[in-house]
């Protein structure tokens, strides 16, 4: 991403608690990063060598999509990233605090204020409607939601008309809706994407993916996702290729053919 497109987007961005969008270029610039990182399951004859020593930075205000094959690491690496899980070696930073010296109390606090998830199985309750869904983290942190910024996000992500519903009573593409929304509303620093749209038909998968490029290029914040879709794929900044526990590649705004075109000469 050339500094001219992160300065566009920045200045477009919506200020965020009491950021102004110059601030946010100039200061955020890194909103996380993997230093050698590495993760090893299981022992003796059982190892898995997942990652192999990743670093890899993202700056703030930028949509970065994670590919490669099947066990190349993917989801190891996002959950490393989003403190789901911890790495055996090498360090994991979000903005400036560095995950490895949390306990598991300020891990929790730090996941639930300033990262935001979407999974491919949406992850919604399903005895509480629609709003409740996406108020319940904020409800559970006990902090206030900020009304404007929450009619913001409904309205855009079309979900005005459905919020006394039920996930049962809403398609796939309204829950991830819901579930885009529930990772918008708390205004976190960063938002992870495991597979997003890996559930979901073209169309829905579209939406999903227009709503997380708007987070970046309306609302400032930092997508990250996993993904095997290259048209997914072509919506971010860039896309980072893993193989083998490694990066091999990365492509700057590419379009889903040039994704698709690589990933084959990944597989050969
Ligand atoms: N809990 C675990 N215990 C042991 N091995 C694991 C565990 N989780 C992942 N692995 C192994 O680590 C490697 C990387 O897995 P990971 O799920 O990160 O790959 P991925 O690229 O996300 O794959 P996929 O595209 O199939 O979801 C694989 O060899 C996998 O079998």
């Amino acid at each position: 991403m050339t500094p001219t497109r992160f300065e566009e987007k920045a200045s477009m961005s919506v200020p965020q608690d009491g950021r102004t969008p110059g601030a946010h270029a100039a200061t955020a610039q890194i909103a996380a990063r993997a230093t050698d990182v590495t993760k090893v399951y299981g022992s003796g004859d059982t190892t898995v060598e997942a990652l192999k020593g990743v670093s890899l930075s993202f700056a703030a205000g930028e949509f970065t999509a994670i590919m490669g094959p099947s066990g190349s690491g993917k989801s190891t690496l996002m959950h490393c990233l989003a403190g789901l899980d911890d790495a055996t070696g090498g360090t994991v930073t979000i903005g400036d605090t560095d995950l490895t010296t949390l306990n598991d109390k300020d891990m929790t606090r730090l996941r639930r204020d300033r990262i935001g998830f979407v999974f491919q199985s949406y992850n919604l309750v399903p005895t509480l409607t629609a709003r409740e869904n996406i108020t319940l983290p904020l409800d559970i942190a006990g902090r206030e939601l900020d009304q404007e910024w929450f009619d913001t996000v409904i309205g855009r992500l079309g979900l005005t008309q459905r919020l006394g519903h039920r996930p049962s009573e809403l398609s796939g593409g309204q829950q991830q809706r819901v579930a885009c929304a529930r990772a918008l509303v708390g205004k976190p620093q960063i938002i992870f994407g495991d597979e997003p749209t890996g559930n979901l038909d073209s169309r829905s998968s579209g939406e999903v993916m227009s709503i997380l490029r708007a987070a970046v290029d309306e609302f400032g914040q930092t997508v990250v996702i996993v993904t095997h879709d290259p048209r997914a794929a072509s919506w971010a900044d860039r896309v980072v290729f893993l193989a083998d526990g490694r990066i091999v590649q990365e492509l700057q705004s590419p379009s889903a053919d040039d994704v698709y075109a690589y990933m084959k000469n990944l597989d050969s």
